[in-house]
């Protein structure tokens, strides 16, 4: 047997394996909370719970994980030291819970690039429950690497981008960015210097609205993609086994059928007597299910505690070229770019 095929009957196994604990865990937690599915056995709430408990599995899959590779340092064990040939310093003999693993740019790059090459297997990727199953119950420098390299990826130009578009926005709707302030000074107080506490983040009402809508209008994923494990039929269309699916979110956040005035910005859509009836695939800044957003409650506290300091102390004022939603410029990628001319300028409260 090639050491292709080799792999993918493993994987399959572990796929398998996998699939089987999590459907126990549904089983479980199913006769658990019966009397909710009782009173509304529906899609809406079948989703989440599924989700649920598919992240709660790997949570603690990971969590194993974790403990296996800290006992491992702690053992003096240099496996993660050891597969790394170049640039690599091992100085375990000197100090075994010291990790001193230097990467350069360059090792980076190449793990990335090799890992992208080697990824012919669709779940192959960060965090996967597959992954996690690793029968090594360990991962290489390579793969942790890759992991940490896309956790970053993920979480940054997104963010950034997000965070931006906001105070554009806020920028080019000053009436809209009063009402923020003026709600960040009754929940965090006068006193710019104070640091939010999480309850307090969690407490900014027309802040949360306000970033809800900006995603909507730009999200900085714009499309996504799946491939269909098995034929799915999608109303009148059948999708076939096998076929790549692309989702253009950005589209689907500006379709006429879902949203009223689609391009105008009013973070009001979010308030619970507007969106409580909305279809919730219909908005998906973060996508949705296992493979959905993993860093979509730490995305929003970033932003909110990022504007929340801006707000406080600055006035946001729009740019000489950045007046109205539609000068605001920018270019669909793997996530959205800004492009040059989106200037606000800032001025002390
Ligand atoms: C506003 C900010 C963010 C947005 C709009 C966003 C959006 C998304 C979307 C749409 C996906 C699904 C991609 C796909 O299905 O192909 C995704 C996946 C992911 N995001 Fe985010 N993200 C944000 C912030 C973050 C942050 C802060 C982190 C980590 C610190 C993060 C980590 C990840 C990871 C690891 C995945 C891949 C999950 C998987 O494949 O199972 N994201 N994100």
């Amino acid at each position: 047997m090639s050491g292709c095929k080799a792999r993918v009957r493993k994987n399959r196994a572990i796929q398998k394996e996998f699939i089987e604990s999590v459907i126990a865990s549904l089983k479980r937690e199913i006769l658990e909370e019966k009397r909710i599915f009782n009173a509304e056995h529906n899609e809406r709430n079948l989703a989440p719970f599924v989700e649920r408990v598919l992240r709660d599995r790997m949570d603690k899959q990971i969590a194993i994980m974790e403990t296996q590779k800290s006992t491992n340092f702690n053992n003096g064990n240099t496996k993660l030291n050891s597969n790394n040939n170049n640039n690599n310093t091992n100085n375990s003999n000197n100090n075994n819970n010291k990790q001193d693993t230097q990467y350069s740019a360059m090792d980076i790059q190449n793990s990335t690039m090799d890992s992208k090459n080697s990824t012919t297997d669709p779940h192959n990727s960060t965090l996967d429950p597959q992954n996690a199953m690793d029968q090594r119950n360990s991962m290489s420098d390579r793969e942790l690497l890759h992991e940490m390299v896309s956790l970053l990826n993920a979480g940054f130009e997104t963010v950034m981008f997000m965070t931006s578009l906001t105070l554009i926005l806020l920028a080019i709707h000053p009436s809209v960015q009063e009402e923020v302030y003026n709600e960040l000074q009754d929940v965090l107080g006068d006193s710019p210097d104070s640091a939010p506490t999480y309850d307090q983040l969690q407490r900014l009402d027309l802040l949360t609205r306000v970033i809800k809508e900006t995603m909507r209008l730009f999200p900085a994923a714009p499309v996504i993609a799946r491939s269909a494990p098995y034929e799915v039929q999608c109303g009148d269309y059948t999708i076939p086994a096998g076929a790549s699916i692309a989702i253009f979110i950005y589209g689907l956040h500006r379709h006429p059928q879902l949203w009223n005035n689609p391009n105008q910005f009013d973070p009001d859509r979010f308030l619970p007597s507007q969106s409580s009836h909305r279809n919730p695939s219909g908005y998906v800044p973060f996508s949705l299910g296992p493979r959905g957003c993993i860093g979509s409650k730490y995305a929003m506290l970033q932003m909110k505690t990022t504007i929340s300091t801006i707000l406080r102390r600055y006035k946001i004022l729009p740019g000489d070229k950045c007046k109205s939603l539609q000068d605001i410029r920018f270019e669909f990628g793997m996530t959205m770019r800004s492009l040059p001319g989106n200037d606000i300028r800032i001025e002390p409260r």
